[in-house]
Formats: C-alpha cells, sequence, structure tokens
C-alpha cells in the first residue's frame, strides 16, 4: 500500500499545556487505523489538527507530499481529508438525505448533490432511509449517516470520531461491516477513534496510541495490547485482548 499522508512532529499547545506532543505517523492507502488513549490523551485535538480546525505549534502535515500543514479546513477538506464530530449529531428536523446535501452542496451544483447525496448514502447501505427525518433513525442508522454526511465531501481520508459511541455491541459489529465493506469497495483510508476497545481492535489493522499527547506506540492490534507501556498507561492487565 502507498503512505498517502505522513504527519511528523505534530505538537499542539495551549498554554502550558501540551495536548499533541511530537507526534509522527503515516497513512497508507486503503487502511483502516484505530487511535486510542485514556480522556484527555488528545486524539481529538490531534484529528482537528489534520483537518485544519486545530492550528499546530510545530510540526508538518503532506498529503502525497503535497504540504497541508496551516492550511484552512476547507482547503483540507478539499483536498481530501475530512471529520466527523464527536457528539456532533446530525441535524435535528431535516431528512437523512437533506443532511447529506449540506456537505455535498458544499462544491457542488443542486443536481449533482443530490446525485451525490444519493450515492453516498448508498455506499453505506442507508439507500432506503433518505426520506427518514433523523430524529426517527435508529443509533446505527444515525452513526452510518454521519459516515454518509462525511462521505459526501469526497474524501479520501476519513476521521472518524466516536461515531459508534451509543451503540450496543451487535450495533458496532454492524457498524463495523459496513465500514469494512466501504473501505474494500473504495479504498477509503480511515482513522477511528473509539473508546469501546473489542471495537477498535476488530475493526483496525493498525492502532495509535496516545498517552499525554504522546505517540507511545503504533503496531498491529495484537502489538500494541501487549506493548508494556500502553498496558501500564490505558489498557489495563484486565481489559480485553484483541479477538
Ligand atoms: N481548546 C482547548 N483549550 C485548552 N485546552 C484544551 C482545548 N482542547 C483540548 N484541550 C485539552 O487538551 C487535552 C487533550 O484533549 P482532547 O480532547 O484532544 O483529548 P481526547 O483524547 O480526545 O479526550 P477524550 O477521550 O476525553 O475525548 C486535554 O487536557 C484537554 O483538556
Amino acid at each position: 500500500m502507498n503512505e498517502l499522508l505522513k504527519a511528523q512532529g505534530l505538537t499542539v499547545r495551549f498554554g502550558g499545556l501540551t495536548a499533541v506532543s511530537d507526534v509522527s505517523f503515516s497513512l497508507r492507502q486503503g487502511e483502516i487505523v484505530g487511535l486510542i488513549g485514556p480522556n484527555g490523551a488528545g486524539k481529538t485535538t490531534l484529528f482537528s489538527s489534520l483537518v485544519g480546525l486545530q492550528r499546530l505549534s510545530a510540526g508538518e502535515i503532506h498529503l502525497e507530499g503535497k504540504p497541508l500543514h496551516g492550511r484552512r479546513p476547507h482547503v483540507v477538506a478539499r483536498a481530501g481529508v475530512t471529520k466527523t464530530f464527536q457528539n456532533t449529531a446530525l441535524f435535528p428536523g431535516m431528512t437523512l438525505l437533506d443532511n447529506v446535501m449540506t456537505a455535498a452542496l458544499l462544491n457542488n451544483t443542486v443536481a449533482s448533490a443530490q446525485e451525490l447525496a444519493h450515492d453516498c448514502l448508498e455506499r453505506v447501505g442507508m439507500a432506503q432511509a433518505a426520506q427518514l427525518v433523523v430524529d426517527d433513525l435508529t443509533f446505527p442508522q444515525k452513526a452510518l449517516g454521519e459516515v454518509a454526511r462525511a462521505l459526501a465531501t469526497r474524501p479520501r481520508i476519513l476521521l472518524l470520531d466516536e461515531v459508534m459511541a451509543a451503540l450496543t455491541p451487535l450495533e458496532m459489529d454492524r457498524v463495523m461491516d459496513t465500514l469494512r465493506e466501504l473501505r474494500d469497495r473504495t479504498g477509503l483510508t480511515m482513522v477511528v477513534v473509539e473508546h469501546h476497545m473489542r471495537a477498535i481492535m476488530n475493526l483496525s489493522e493498525r492502532i495509535l496510541v496516545l498517552n499525554f499527547g504522546k505517540l507511545i506506540a503504533d503496531g498491529s492490534p495484537q502489538q500494541v495490547s501487549r506493548n508494556e507501556k500502553v498496558i501500564q498507561a490505558y489498557l489495563g492487565s484486565e481489559h480485553a485482548q484483541p479477538a
């Protein structure tokens, strides 16, 4: 797999607090990568810095060799890096289709946005729910709706920030199957933040672990779950091993 994105020395400081500290990693085309770490480890801040919503104090981001650091969010989105929002639901009172249209309209005429929105819903198996008002959707449907809305910006790299938080284990399995199928069909690269350990270990091919803003591990789920630093920092001996 080709290297798609390279992040080097990413650092974000809030006054005296270093939320992200000298973090370097790369993403290959079509990978599903998990990003884990205890509360406050810097996961959301790292995501925000990757999409240009959070200014970097230091570091560089390149997408296929082209610099992305210091670029405004809409420029980063147009280049192909998009993030869902933690705890940000779809817009209530609107149909699912209209929700996806809000993103599709950013770079398209109404007619082509409609086609794109339908296509994005189709890609996550939600075409039949297009005309439902989002308030009436189940939690897994809402999660997939959020993914569809993000797909409407035509990302090459999609950062998913706890989209499965409200789901039961069975519902998570269904959503994870859909994400894997989406990757297999489209080659989309995904980075996934989830607190649910079994889900992240099952879904991801590689795991990045943050602790106090520092990247303390980067490896397969098996490697990471056996890593002493990770066990001490986060997993604890009683936590789930990758299934
Ligand atoms: N805008 C901000 N101003 C000041 N401090 C911030 C800001 N955003 C985040 N922080 C701090 O930066 C650190 C990292 O926060 P962040 O939300 O990125 O962690 P996280 O790993 O996503 O946590 P969680 O798992 O709880 O969502 C925390 O100490 C947080 O309080």
